[in-house]
Parts: structure tokens; sequence; C-alpha cells
């Protein structure tokens, strides 16, 4: 049947062709007011002293480039929306149409992020989107239907594809709603290439020997996640600091998410996909050894319960997951006054799932952590309080 295709329709068409650069769509030229954005000046290209760093990062060196990239471009800021020209009335409607699309596929596949978009401003909310269609199909790549016949030549595409987004050159609608977004907002292209990155660690990594491997890995996947949206969430106009702060926070809350998510689905990487995304260096600490893991987990054979090696394991785990949501509070108080009950949301909706699996007697076998319904809607107006009320201003400053 003809009509607007559906949000898995969306996704699949636009990744079963990651076309070459001179394939791409083309966008009309850019208005004057953007072009004169200092940051947007053409952009050198490798080995001419481009924005890359000269040797291949690793560890924590990725983030750190990425962060000093991000805040250093928020600082620089872009065109204040007053000054732009408006879009012509076609334009307008074909870019109402790449959101909606957006809208959509954030509807199907992230329902919480997409209740938590509506407790945003319109314009929040539909970059929110933007950037969660561009994550969602990045790990469609190694994660989705094709992952299978996924190459390293593939992701190159896919970046050379990203590279041209951010030139002004979408490939198609969905990369035509973030290209609108960067021209809104002071998005740097690093943490969108990182994770591209992290998509290339999945294809050939499946341990992480130290926390520092797993950490980089948590960076490219989701801390990048929290680089990419805070130059949407916006900086509140009273906060005086500095922006480095902010942006580590925004990182932390990333990490923090994707080491709760981490500890949540131990059980579904290690059997159905063959992944451990825990430090073996740590688990050697506790005496657990990986194949306990690949065998369906660690159960005391006496009563069946979950065995004291992994529950020692497991509190320390938790431990620093938490003191990443506790690093990221304090960032939340600097952002936007409208953007903060949001984060806050998600801060305390994705921190509870920690609690569950601590209510599960940490066993993430063969139990998934649930936060019951009950909990997800008092995170509401929990958050609420959270943003109206600081309890603090935020790194001392205000
Ligand atoms: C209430 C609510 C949830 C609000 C949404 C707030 C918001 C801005 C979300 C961003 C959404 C987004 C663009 C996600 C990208 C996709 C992605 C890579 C998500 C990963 C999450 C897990 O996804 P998954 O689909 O696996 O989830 P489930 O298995 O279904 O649980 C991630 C691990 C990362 C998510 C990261 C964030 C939500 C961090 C957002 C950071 C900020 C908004 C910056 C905050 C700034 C400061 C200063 C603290």
């Amino acid at each position: 049947m003809a009509g607007a295709p559906s949000a898995r329709e969306s996704l699949d068409a636009s990744l079963g062709t990651v076309r070459p650069p001179q394939e791409r769509l083309r966008r009309p030229p850019k208005t004057r007011a953007v072009l004169t954005r200092p940051e947007q000046a053409p952009k050198v290209r490798d080995g001419e002293g481009s924005d890359r760093p000269q040797r291949r990062l690793t560890g924590r060196e990725v983030e750190e480039h990425a962060l000093q990239k991000c805040w250093r471009r928020h600082e620089a800021g872009g065109v204040p929306l007053s000054c732009r020209s408006p879009p012509d009335r076609q334009r307008s409607a074909s870019l109402q149409a790449s959101y909606d699309r957006c809208a959509k596929v954030t509807a199907e596949y992230a329902k919480t992020f997409y209740l938590g978009t509506s407790l945003m401003t319109p314009e929040k909310a539909r970059a929110t989107w933007a950037i969660y269609v561009w994550c969602r199909r990045t790990d469609e790549l190694v994660d989705g239907p094709n992952a299978s016949r996924m190459t390293p030549q593939a992701l190159d595409r896919w970046e050379e594809r990203l590279e041209a987004l951010f030139e002004g050159r979408p490939a198609d609608i969905l990369d035509a709603a973030l290209t609108d977004t960067i021209d809104r907002f002071p998005l740097d292209i690093q943490p969108f290439r990182d994770m591209i990155g992290g998509m290339r660690m999945d294809l050939v990594k499946s341990r992480y020997q130290t926390f520092d491997e797993l950490y980089e890995y948590c960076y490219r996947v989701a801390g990048a996640v929290g680089l990419m949206t805070s130059p949407v969430m916006g900086i509140d106009p009273e906060y005086k600091g500095p922006l480095e702060p902010v942006y580590r926070a925004a990182l932390a809350l990333g990490t923090a998410n994707q080491l709760t998510n981490i500890l949540r689905d131990v059980g579904e990487d290690s059997l159905q996909r063959n992944r451990i995304y825990l430090p073996t260096e740590e688990l050697d600490q506790f005496g657990i050894r990986e194949q306990e893991l690949l065998r369906g987990g660690l159960f005391a054979s006496t009563n069946g319960r979950i065995d004291d090696r992994w529950r020692a394991f497991m509190k320390f785990q938790i431990k620093r997951a938490r003191q990443f949501f506790v690093t990221a509070e304090e960032g939340v108080h600097a952002l936007d006054a409208d953007a903060r009950w949001p984060v806050w949301s998600a801060l305390n909706l994705y921190r509870q799932i920690l609690d569950a699996i601590e209510e599960n007697d940490y066993n993430n076998f063969t139990q998934r952590a649930y936060v019951r319904r009950w909990k997800k809607l008092l995170a509401l107006p929990v958050s609420f309080g959270q943003a109206k009320f600081p309890k603090q201003a935020p790194f001392g400053h205000k």
C-alpha cells in the first residue's frame, strides 16, 4: 500500500543505501548569514592542518579531544536565530517533513526518549529527534538486520556522509533534519565521528581488558551523546562559569547511562551475542572466569542463588556507575531552565535501573532489571522539583 513509510522502512531504506558522496542529494546553498559563521569556514582536509589530531588517539584521549572541541565550539557560538534569513516556504515544508520523520522513528524505537522530548521546547525536541535518529542509524549498521554484512569500508562511507551533512549536503530526508539542527545549534562533528569509531570497535572487539578500554567504548557510544546534545539543551544565561565542567558533566551522564545498560544486559550480551562488556582484569580480581558468564551465569550450587563473587563484583560496578551519575548532577543546574526537567528525568530514570538490579539480588543473567511503571512516573515530578529548586549553584558559579 502506498503512503508514508513506517519508521522501520525509513531506517531500512536509508541504511541499505550508504551512497558515495557524489550521489548525495544537493541542498540549496546556505544563506549569507549562515555562511558567515566563523565555525563554518571552509574545512581544511586531512593532512593540511585539518581539525583531526596528528596521531591516532586512544583511551581517554579520544574523549578529551572531543570535549575540548565541543565546549570551545559552543563558546564560539552560532548565528542567533533572529539574524538568519528565514527559509523559503518550500524549504520549510520539506524540513518539517524531515523532522516529522525523525519524530516518528524516535517514537517507535525509543518511547522513553520520545516522552522525554515532550518535556522540551519544540525546537529542542526536534533537534533531539534528529540527533537520536542519526545515532540510531549508526547503531543499526552494526546491530541491525544487515549487521552481518557490515564492513569497515561501509562505516567509512557512513563517515563521509556525516562529513557531507555537516558541510550542508545531506544525503536524504533524515540527514536533512540533522543538517538543519547543525545550522541552528553550535554542534561539533567530533562526537559524531567518535561514535562511528565506536561501531568500528564493535566490529572487531568483543572483550575489554581494562576499564580504560571499556571507558573509551562507553564514551564513543554514549558519552558522545552528551556532547552532541548539550549545545541543544543550552546553557543557563545566569551561569557565569566555564563551559568545560558542564560538558564534562554531560559526558558523565552518557557514560553512566551506558555503564548502566551494560550491567542490565550482561546475560543477554554474553549468552546471546558472545560479548562481554566488563573489564577482564576486574573479573579476574573477583575470581570470575569468562566461561562462567558464557555458561549461563554465576549461581551457587548449594541454593541456586547468585554466587557471592558475582554479588561483590556487581556491587563494585554499580558503585562506580553511580559516581558517574553524581558527577553529571552538578552540570544539570548549569543548563537552560527549560532543559533541566528532561535531563533530570533522563538521569533519574536510568539511575533507577541500578536499583532494580539490586532488587533482583544482582541476577542479571536470567532476570531483566525492570523499573515499575509507577516508579518511572514518580521520577517525573521528582525531576521537576530538582529542576526548579536546585540545591546548589553549579560548580560554585552563579
Ligand atoms: C526523559 C528523557 C529520557 C529525556 C531525554 C533526554 C535526552 C536529551 C536524550 C538524548 C537522546 C539521544 C539523542 C540518544 C541517542 C541514542 C543513544 C546512543 C542512546 C544510548 C542510550 C541507551 O539507548 P538504548 O536504545 O540502548 O536504550 P535502552 O536499551 O532502550 O535502555 C544511551 C546509552 C545514551 C543516552 C545518553 C543520554 C541520555 C545522555 C544525554 C545527555 C545530555 C542530554 C546532556 C546533559 C547535560 C548535562 C550537563 C548533564
